[in-house]
């Protein structure tokens, strides 16, 4: 059932005076005869219009509800043309079968339900297998503790799960350790695949990032065919592996210093068979040994990486130079955009970055397609240009740094080139993860 379905067929209702309504909706909830897809309506007449489950209610249920009244009160059956779907049973079907079985799961536990309740309910979630994984912003009513075990086990049969688990805030310590407890099942350990490649990982050990997605798919499609790669912030391999599978890698040194993301990452590498080109190093990336082997560093930190400059210098030959890819959270500033232009709204800044690279690319070859043309006014195209110029500024300030610490390292001169600045997600507002693709050549 969608929710124009809910909309548009005639439902049955009982009617009574408004201050026997709790009474009603109480003894329904009890005898599951409730339809919570629809709301209780207030009529013109005073009277109010509880939804129920025509085919479950019984002329007993109507004689005990008659009883329960004084002497010339309203207890009519009769049905509605347009009745309202509840706010559960208009977001999507999945949390509409939750908001059903839980309602269910309060009331036959003596409990009352209550719009805070609904509205405590999650609206999407994140699913990997049979694992379910909630927000850490649901489910706080202090009701749900008192349903003890049950309310996970219902959880998990609505939304067609086996395990049940709940995030909290990914904690800053380094290790990006998620602050994810498991409610219902005995493991959290999870298998994806993604791009055609394997990966399991401890949900509540372990970060994982929906939103690198195009970084991923970005990384599988770069020509690293025999290359030598170092990733100085490994994870559990969502890098390390496309690097090897797809884009060719001869060798990655992959750094980790979370023990717990290192036993996923060494499962990942047998699980896609790479395992034997691939050498981990286990610890603080910034005391590795390792110098003057690698063609390209992935620095893949936020909301910076720049304590792992020195370390990326230092691995890149020092012959050939190579790339490096610099992540990094960078904030454009909505105020210098009004200096530009008198009438930038802040949000409008935030609404195109990707079009503010594109364009970006599109300058370099000196022309832009009418087509854009058309869809960005000039508002846009300020914003667009204010956020890139924050961009280029921070890349270029970062090439400037690196080519320092080459030159010290070293003890001759080097030269950096932009080659490519990629926008992944906003992080915050006015704050967006780009991904600087930098090269360093020594000069002869
Ligand atoms: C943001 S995660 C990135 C994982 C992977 N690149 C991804 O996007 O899925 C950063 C990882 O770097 C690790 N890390 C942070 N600082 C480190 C250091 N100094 N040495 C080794 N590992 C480090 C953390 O434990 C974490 O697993």
């Amino acid at each position: 059932m969608n929710a124009k379905d809910l909309n548009s067929s005639p439902i049955s209702v009982l009617i009574t005076e408004s201050q026997f309504a709790q009474l009603f909706r109480e003894y329904l909830e009890r005898e599951r005869v409730l339809d919570v897809c629809h709301r209780v309506q207030k009529l013109l007449d005073g009277t109010v219009a509880l939804p129920v489950l025509g085919e479950k209610l019984t002329e007993q249920h109507l004689q005990e509800l008659r009883e329960s009244l004084p002497p010339e009160k309203t207890c009519t059956l009769t049905w509605v043309q347009n009745p309202i779907p509840s706010k559960a049973a208009r977001v999507q079907s999945p949390a509409w079968k939750l908001c059903r079985e839980l309602q269910h799961l309060v009331s036959a536990s003596g409990g009352r339900w209550s719009d805070e309740l609904e509205d405590d309910l999650p609206r999407s979630w994140q699913r990997h297998g049979d694992l379910i994984l909630l927000s850490e912003d649901r489910f706080r009513a202090a009701l749900w503790k008192e349903l003890g075990p049950e309310l996970w086990e219902t959880v998990a049969s609505a939304l067609g799960a086996r395990r049940i688990a709940k995030r909290g805030r990914i904690s800053p310590d380094g290790v990006r350790s998620p602050t994810v407890t498991l409610l219902l099942g005995q493991d959290g350990w999870v298998e994806h695949v993604d791009n055609g490649i394997r990966y399991t990982f401890d949900v509540t050990r372990c970060m994982f990032s929906p939103g690198n997605i195009t970084e991923k798919l970005r990384v599988a499609s770069l020509p690293c065919a025999g290359e030598v790669l170092v990733d100085l912030y490994a994870g559990i391999g969502y890098f390390t592996v496309p690097y090897l599978i797809h884009a060719g890698a001869a060798f990655v040194h992959a750094c980790e210093w979370n023990p717990h993301a290192v036993e996923a990452l060494r499962k990942n590498l047998e699980l896609n068979g790479v395992q034997d080109r691939c050498q981990i190093h286990q610890g603080d990336n910034r005391q590795l040994e390792l110098r003057d082997v690698a063609n390209r560093v992935n620095l893949g930190l936020l909301p910076s990486s720049e304590e792992g400059w020195p370390i990326a210098c230092q691995l890149l030959r020092k012959g050939t130079g190579g790339i490096l890819h610099i992540h990094q959270n960078v904030e454009s500033f909505p105020a210098k955009a009004h200096l530009h232009s008198g009438h930038l709204e802040e949000q409008q800044l935030q609404q195109c970055p990707e079009q503010a690279v594109s364009n970006r690319q599109e300058d370099k070859m000196g022309h832009r397609s009418p087509k854009d043309a058309d869809i960005m006014d000039s508002g846009r195209e300020t914003q667009a240009a204010a956020t890139r110029a924050e961009w280029q500024r921070w890349a270029e300030t970062t090439g400037m740094r690196i080519r320092v610490l080459l030159q010290q390292l070293h003890g001759r001169p080097w030269r950096t080139n932009i080659l490519h600045i990629e926008p992944v997600k906003s992080y915050a507002p006015h704050v967006y993860h780009i991904v600087l693709d930098l090269e360093c050549r020594p000069l002869s």
